[in-house]
């Protein structure tokens, strides 16, 4: 039965045909069918003596029937002139056994003889049927090849022809692949002589404008499997000009694996390997800088051995999407709080030397306590993974930061430096990104020898932009080849530089990503997180992250050049909010925030060290002032229900504690202490204890010493 055939039957099957002369059968049950039918009627028709015409008439009925469905299957002539013999051959011995009598030997030895004969015949149409069924499939795509290989053909011709004018090179075109997103070619094509790619790959733009391709798509020559031979990607439409949202799976990564950052003009991904590497993104202002650094931030979230820490001077803007999903996060009954998408995150400079310092005695305890794993894992790099996770060090304008002049900033520069330097080895890497491919920024060779993944963001600007510089040895990439926001190009030691494009992500989908990733995220090491200590352990803590509620305050203060290295020159002023002033006597709804916030990363998470603290240990109510903009669901909580606990802090006298802990202070000296120590000494929380030494300076009982992160209490007798 052939394959055309039996499919048509079947849907027939379903229409339900009355008799259906197209039914098939293969050799051995359409002989017997045919023989026992026949057998059948002979001898009823012989027993009720039925005239023997009767029988071939059916018989002629059947073979017109069957010859019908051979023509519309389109079977051959050969096949429908069998069946139609079948039937007649049938019918004849019906009636010659009602004339003569069914059941004699002559009979009965006829009928078998017909029934292997009908049996062989059917098979023999069969295979035949089959054959030509094949053969026609297969002359269709022979076809079909021919087609395309004579459009391949063309194609290998005009560039063979194109590459001679163009590059003065001959080559040989061995193959022509069409991509599969239908947006271009890639010719693999043999090299003359002594010739190497890059002869071609210099001349990309010049073979771009032979060829007419439209804007944003290039011929680029790539290397091919050996040195004589090379790829040649030809785009022919501009995948580049479109915006493509951050594909929506969000499908957990690896930095083994590579973080995706964006496509090629083949619509291919294209991936960065940052387990050594560390990487660099130009972009002028509006090229699409942002919305990559928060591609990137998005790679890294989805990853599961990857912690992220950003630097962003410029009010922590970069990471602070990936924070406040979870800083508003309230958890309903039974659910946890959502980490945030990044691990650290430093707006100004006094939290970014926190962070470099902490990221620098990681590094140096994780060369001291994991010497033997190294050796029993035989590898001199680190064995990167969930419980020892990498540390992706992103920094906004980090290179400028490199090659500033600015006091403040060079000292902040030198420690990053020494991060690139010393610890590649420990899984400790940066991306920095940079408003402009500017001499300075690229002159700078340590920032060229480190980072080999390299993007510049073009969106049109053409000013600053030495392409050349960035990516040297690729001749050919031309800023006007991508005048898109959020287009450019891109190169990494395994990908050679040539037009990319970022998603497009949105707000929105940074907010999915963080709650989808929060379980995801590794927790540091605890060889690394005792090496951060206390500075990373209380990264969330309320002092140092109210500054991020701030979001909807206007006035941007520059710092007044007191002398300190804490305040960037641009955004807010955020000293007023490090470290809360004994005559704050009110406490913000950030800060309220912030402490929920914190409590609940340190219960679910156990990323801070907080060793007395009695997490059920009830909190005083506080006054709370309303604050127009800010809206945040941890706020709504009814004023009424918050227990009435321990006394007011600074009301008289304050708790009992106070008293041993101002003695403590006093013992302590001129050098004062912490709250927290204090919150050590006394076994009470920070939260508690800070107000309560808050209302005691107010009441003149301590001095506080602001210091940022180092502020104390001191004794009035040593103040
Ligand atoms: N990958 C992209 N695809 C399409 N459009 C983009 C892409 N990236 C950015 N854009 C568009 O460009 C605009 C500017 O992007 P973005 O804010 O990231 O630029 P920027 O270089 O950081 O500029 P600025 O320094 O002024 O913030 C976005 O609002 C968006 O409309």
């Amino acid at each position: 039965m052939t394959k055309n055939s039996s499919s048509k039957q079947q849907a027939e099957a379903v229409s339900g045909p009355v008799w259906d002369w197209a039914a098939g059968h293969g050799p051995v049950t359409g002989a017997l069918s045919a023989t026992t039918g026949a057998f059948a009627v002979a001898t009823t028709g012989t027993a009720a003596g039925m005239p023997p015409g009767w029988a071939l008439a059916v018989g002629a009925a059947g073979a017109i029937g069957h010859t019908a469905a051979g023509i519309r299957l389109r079977n051959a002539g050969r096949t429908i002139a069998a069946r139609a013999a079948s039937w007649l051959v049938g019918a004849g011995w019906t009636t010659w056994a009602m004339t003569n009598g069914p059941l004699t030997w002559a009979a009965l030895g006829s009928l078998a003889t017909i029934g292997v004969g009908i049996g062989a015949a059917t098979r023999s149409t069969n295979l035949y049927e089959e054959a030509r069924e094949e053969e026609a499939i297969a002359a269709e795509q022979r076809q079909i090849a021919e087609a395309l290989s004579a459009e391949r053909r063309e194609i290998a011709a005009e560039w063979i022809d194109r590459i001679q004018r163009v590059c003065s090179v001959t080559v040989r075109v061995l193959a022509v692949e069409k991509w599969e997103a239908g947006t271009g070619f890639t010719i693999d094509a043999e090299l003359p002589g002594a010739t190497t790619y890059e002869r071609i790959a210099g001349h990309s733009a010049a073979l771009s404008a032979d060829a007419h391709l439209p804007h944003g798509c290039t011929a680029t020559a790539n290397p091919g499997i050996h040195q004589g031979r090379t790829l040649i990607d030809v785009a022919t439409v501009n995948v580049l000009e479109t915006e493509t949202t951050y594909p929506a799976d969000y499908a957990p990564l690896s930095l083994h694996t590579g973080i995706p950052w964006g496509y090629r003009s083949n619509a291919e991904q294209i991936l960065a390997y940052l387990r050594e590497q560390c990487a660099l993104v130009v972009g002028p202002t509006g090229s699409g800088k942002t919305n990559m650094v928060h591609v990137i931030l998005a790679g890294f979230a989805r990853a599961v051995d990857v912690l992220t820490f950003v630097i962003d001077l410029n009010a922590g803007s970069a990471g602070l999407s990936w924070v406040l999903p979870a800083l508003q996060h309230q958890p309903a009954e039974g659910e946890r709080q959502l980490r945030p998408g990044v691990d650290w995150l430093a707006g100004t400079v006094d939290e970014a030397h926190l962070m470099l310092d902490a990221v620098l005695r990681i590094g140096h305890q994780r060369k001291i306590s994991y010497q033997s794993l190294m050796t029993r894992e035989d590898t001199d790099l680190l064995p990167i993974g969930p419980k020892i996770p990498q540390i992706m060090l992103v920094i906004d304008e980090g290179a400028e930061i490199l090659v500033s002049n600015d006091k403040p900033l060079k000292k902040l520069a030198a420690k990053i430096l020494e991060v690139i330097r010393m610890l590649r080895a420990m899984g400790i890497r940066t991306v920095l990104t940079a408003l402009g491919s500017t001499a300075s920024v690229l002159g700078n060779l340590m920032i060229r020898r480190e980072a080999k993944v390299r993007v510049a963001l073009t969106g049109g600007e053409k000013e600053g932009m030495d392409l050349g510089k960035l990516f040297p040895g690729s001749r050919g990439l031309k800023v006007d080849q991508a005048p898109y926001k959020g287009a450019g190009f891109m190169g990494t030691p395994e990908s050679p530089a040539g037009l990319f494009k970022c998603w497009r992500i949105k707000p929105s989908q940074i907010r999915e990503i963080v709650a989808t990733t929060s379980e995801r995220h590794p927790t540091l090491d605890t060889v690394s997180a005792q090496a951060a200590g206390e500075d990373y352990a209380r990264r969330w803590s309320r002092d140092r992250i109210a500054w991020m509620h701030d979001t909807d305050r206007t006035p941007a203060i520059p710092a007044d050049g007191d002398g300190t290295e804490g305040e960037p020159r641009q955004g807010l002023n955020l000293a007023a909010l490090r470290e809360p002033h004994p005559e704050q006597a009110d406490r913000s709804d950030a800060d309220r925030l912030a402490d929920a916030f914190m409590r609940e990363i340190d219960e679910q998470f156990g990323t801070t060290s907080e060793p007395n603290r009695s997490t059920t240990e009830p909190r005083p109510e506080r006054e709370r002032p309303e604050r127009p903009g800010l809206n945040l669901s941890a706020l709504r909580e009814d004023r009424s229900s918050a227990p009435e606990t321990e006394p007011e802090p600074g009301a008289e006298g304050g708790p009992e504690w106070l008293t041993d802990a101002i003695a403590a202070i006093h013992d302590a000296g001129a050098a004062g202490m912490k709250p927290s120590a204090v919150a050590d000494h006394v076994g009470r929380s920070r939260q508690a204890v800070r107000e309560t030494l808050k209302a005691a300076a107010a009441r003149g009982e301590l001095v506080y010493r602001d210091n940022g992160p180092h502020s104390v209490y001191v004794h009035p007798d040593h103040a």
